[in-house]
């Protein structure tokens, strides 16, 4: 078509030696004699790179060509990781790249460890979003990503004598190669002022006289589908002062003050907030939830006017999509743009809103929705806050006419908070303005119809639907457990699994193949060593390969029960100590890994880690254990790590109590690397049970209809002696740091046990029972784990942007032809 094919980039070693060679001394500026292994790693990731931009701008070329209705990923959190590795397998140019690289004596895997990670994201939410992008990329869907440019990710989590400390994540130090400044493509941004009335043509319109304004500058990162040429990009902003200043502050000699204020510009995008938990009602949050929303619409709606003359083509052309209510304020800011600068009308400008949005919500609990104070609001966005009102004022006329005069569903569903301090509710504002509203598995979608968002699904049943979570198989096969890949692919004889994993369930046909069992099991044994190596040079510590590896990996809260692992552990701990030498030599040697972040100020999760340290030095350092039961804390959990962890476990844990945990998505991850899961019937693990069979997982626990009764009883809930002995033990200090953890003992036990610790102990003792039972019948397990990787095709990325593309977004893929 286009005629100049001949252009592209070659993925010969010879040109890819070249290449590497000519960005070490023209972008590294080193001598092409004397390089080390970090600018090795730079000149690498300039060279792919640039294969990223060539297939960014075919990519563009055909969507700007065939103008396809495009999809915006609003998301305040994507937890990317390393992408190197990952650009390369999708490129399909990794051995190309390994091969050059070796001539010029170096090691791949050697400068992939160079790369630090890119955690501009807290945890599940952040992730998925990463996932998602990959696969709106690899389905040729024509997307594009939204989010913030921290300077500082997430905190680096030191362990200092088992307690955490967070250190400043400052990423961007040695710079991002990953990533193109866009000094052309800058949007302003304007906080506080106020509003005035102007008369147009004998039209009012309301007038923004703005108080202070930044200027957002584009950073773009390409993002490569795997097996096509097509390239998206996650545009993310960065806060710069901006240069419509006010000559006056200058010449009044403070000259350094107004440098200095024009600094505090930067501030809005530096820095990620590292609390999972709830809005912190914080001016800054909110400055960051604006700023980020005000420059992707207005860089959606001037590519928009780039080649459309009026808005009624705007539905058929966009589709916003809402990661939880953190951009919700993008519904807002597209009505004020409509009314205030493009003079469409209340209603037509309500008409399109209603047509081009749809919401996610990634939370169960009822205190998470965010809820913005009105006067934080109204003076950092005071025509946002008229038009909220405005939104509201004709909701609840519309409501009355609907539902009649019922004061206290009327109030529980308006978007304003009545109260000693009225809010805003950002989920009820994302609702009633989106044409449908996503839970992320089927369990959280039927809590949200029933509990969280009742009265809306009453009244609106056709907008609830629901997209169980996925992750790709990509970075979570591919990328982190080559070997399993390479045994997927030898025995399925395709790769095409990469693209189309449902073809994974071929595995089923050989789950009873001897020969595939011995295989499997030493794949699984590499990945345990290179776990083991890893553990070993982070703790110090030597683990028995030959025991199992026990993972519990994810951030900490209260509701996930790392609590209930350690209590388990103690048990186990205990019931060994008090065994003879011959029933020692039954017991299954474990080695029980933990990881994640606390959020800084989560006091509860702080003291969760630290316990788990305090047990951990009791058992580790007691001779009568031995290989029989170690711990491990790894540090600093992140992506990267996640890709070591995950592919050499044996078992991974998913303790959260029923109705708490929306979906969960490491659970998926280990699934498709031949984890067994331990878990309660949560979230997404309900469906992974349909998929493979309750037989290849260990449950346990109350059922989520079984939770409020158990929740009733209070202290009249009957718990196992084991629970009440081993909460005991840490009361009085068997572990060290009495006082400290008697707050964490008060919170489990009777009546206080809110997340049920006390009533699931016995049937997690059973379940933890029957996984050593499996683990000592090497077969059996083995068959487990290749019916849990056969059975995980439905958690992948792929199904559920599928699914949201056909049900929600109303796109269709638009692939770059060569
Ligand atoms: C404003 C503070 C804040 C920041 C992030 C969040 C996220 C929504 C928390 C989160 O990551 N939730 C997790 O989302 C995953 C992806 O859908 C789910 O799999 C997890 O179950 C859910 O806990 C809440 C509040």
């Amino acid at each position: 078509i286009f005629g100049f094919m001949d252009v592209f980039l070659e993925n010969d070693p010879l040109s890819l030696q070249k290449d590497i060679l000519d960005h070490v001394e023209f972008t590294v500026a080193k001598s092409r004699f004397n390089f080390d292994d970090f600018e090795a790693y730079q000149a690498l990731a300039h060279s792919v790179r640039d294969r990223l931009i060539e297939r960014w701008h075919d990519t563009q070329i055909i969507f700007s060509k065939k103008d396809p209705k495009r999809l915006y990923f609003l998301s305040l959190e994507f937890l990317m990781g390393r992408s190197l590795s990952n650009s390369v397998i999708n490129l399909g140019v990794r051995d190309q790249f390994a091969d050059a690289l070796s001539q010029l004596g170096f090691e791949f895997e050697v400068l992939a460890e160079q790369e630090g990670d890119a955690c501009l994201g807290n945890g599940g939410l952040a992730r998925l979003s990463a996932c998602q992008m990959d696969s709106l990329a690899t389905l040729d869907y024509p997307a594009i990503g939204y989010g913030l440019r921290y300077q500082y990710g997430l905190f680096r989590q030191i362990i200092l004598d088992g307690f955490q400390h967070e250190q400043p994540d400052y990423w961007l130090n040695f710079g991002n190669p990953w990533e193109i400044e866009r000094v052309h493509i800058t949007y302003p941004v304007k906080f506080y002022g106020t509003v005035t009335d102007e008369v147009l043509n004998q039209e009012k319109y309301k007038v923004w006289v703005p108080g202070e304004m930044v200027e957002a500058v584009a950073y773009d990162n390409p993002i490569p589908g795997y097996g096509t040429r097509n390239t998206i990009v996650l545009r993310l902003w960065a806060a710069k002062p901006s240069d419509q200043h006010n000559m006056e502050a200058y010449n009044t000699g403070d000259y350094v003050d107004a440098v200095v204020n024009r600094q505090k510009a930067e501030s809005i995008s530096s820095i990620l907030y590292p609390d999972d938990r709830s809005y912190q009602g914080k001016e800054l949050q909110l400055k960051q939830q604006y700023f980020f929303v005000s420059a992707s619409v207005q860089d959606i709606i001037r590519r928009f006017k780039d080649s459309h003359k009026n808005f009624d083509e705007f539905p058929e052309k966009v589709a916003l999509q809402l990661n939880d209510t953190h951009p919700s304020l993008a519904i807002v800011e597209v009505m004020r743009v409509l009314l205030d600068e493009e003079h469409l009308g209340w209603n037509k400008a309500w008409d399109i809103i209603c047509k081009i949005f749809s919401f996610t919500t990634h939370t169960v609990s009822p205190e998470a929705p965010v809820k913005i104070p009105v006067d934080l609001l109204g003076s950092l966005l005071p025509r946002h806050l008229q038009i909220i009102y405005d939104i509201n004022f004709h909701f609840v006329e519309k409501l009355k006419k609907m539902i009649g005069l019922d004061y206290d569903r009327l109030t529980r569903m308006s978007i304003v908070e009545e109260g000693a301090v009225k809010n805003i509710r950002m989920a009820n504002l994302s609702i009633i303005c989106s044409h449908t509203v996503n839970g992320v598995s089927r369990l959280h979608s039927e809590l949200l119809k029933t509990k969280l968002f009742k009265d809306f699904y009453e009244l609106w049943p056709h907008k609830f639907q629901y997209k169980t979570n996925g992750v790709t198989q990509r970075r979570w096969i591919v990328v982190s457990n080559p070997s399993l890949c390479a045994l997927i692919s030898k025995w399925l004889g395709t790769e095409a699994w990469i693209r189309d994993i449902d073809l994974l369930i071929g595995l089923k046909d050989h789950a009873d193949n001897a020969e595939l069992h011995q295989q499997w099991k030493m794949v699984k044994k590499v990945n345990k060593i290179r776990l083991a190596e890893y553990i070993e040079a982070m703790n110090g510590l030597k683990v028995s390969l030959d025991a199992m590896f026990d993972v519990h990996t994810k951030r900490v809260h209260e509701y996930k029960r790392q609590l209930l692992n350690i209590l388990g552990i103690i048990h186990r701990y205990d019931c060994i100590k008090s065994m003879n030498q011959n029933d020692r030599k039954k017991v299954v040697p474990r080695v029980c890994v933990m990881g994640g972040k606390a959020a800084p100020g989560y006091e509860m999760a702080k003291k969760i880690i630290k316990l788990f340290h305090v047990v951990a030095e009791k058992i580790n350092n007691d001779n009568d254990i031995g290989d029989l039961l170690k711990l491990v804390f790894i540090p600093d959990y992140n992506v990267s790590v996640a890709e070591l962890v995950i592919p050499g476990a044996d078992l991974s844990q998913h303790l959260s109590t029923a109705g708490h945990e929306a979906s969960g998505t490491s659970s998926m991850k280990f699934l498709m690397n031949g984890c067994l899961l331990l878990a309660t019937e949560d979230g997404s693990t309900i469906e992974m049970i349909e998929e493979i069979g309750q037989d290849n997982m260990f449950l346990f626990g109350a059922k989520v209809d079984e939770v409020p009764a158990l929740r009733e009883k209070g202290p009249a809930l009957k718990v196992p002696l084991q629970f009440l002995r081993v909460v005991r033990m840490i009361r009085e200090g068997h572990f060290g740091f009495k006082d400290y953890f008697q707050s964490l003992c008060d919170k489990i036990e009777c009546e206080n046990d809110y997340f049920l610790l006390g009533a699931d102990f016995a049937s997690y003792l059973e379940a933890q029972a029957a996984a050593d039972k499996a683990f000592v019948d090497e077969e059996r397990w083995t068959k487990m784990s290749i019916l849990s990787a056969a059975g995980s095709g439905k958690f992948s990325s792929d199904r559920t942007i599928q699914q949201y593309a056909e049900n929600t977004w109303g796109i269709q893929p638009c692939r770059c032809p060569f």
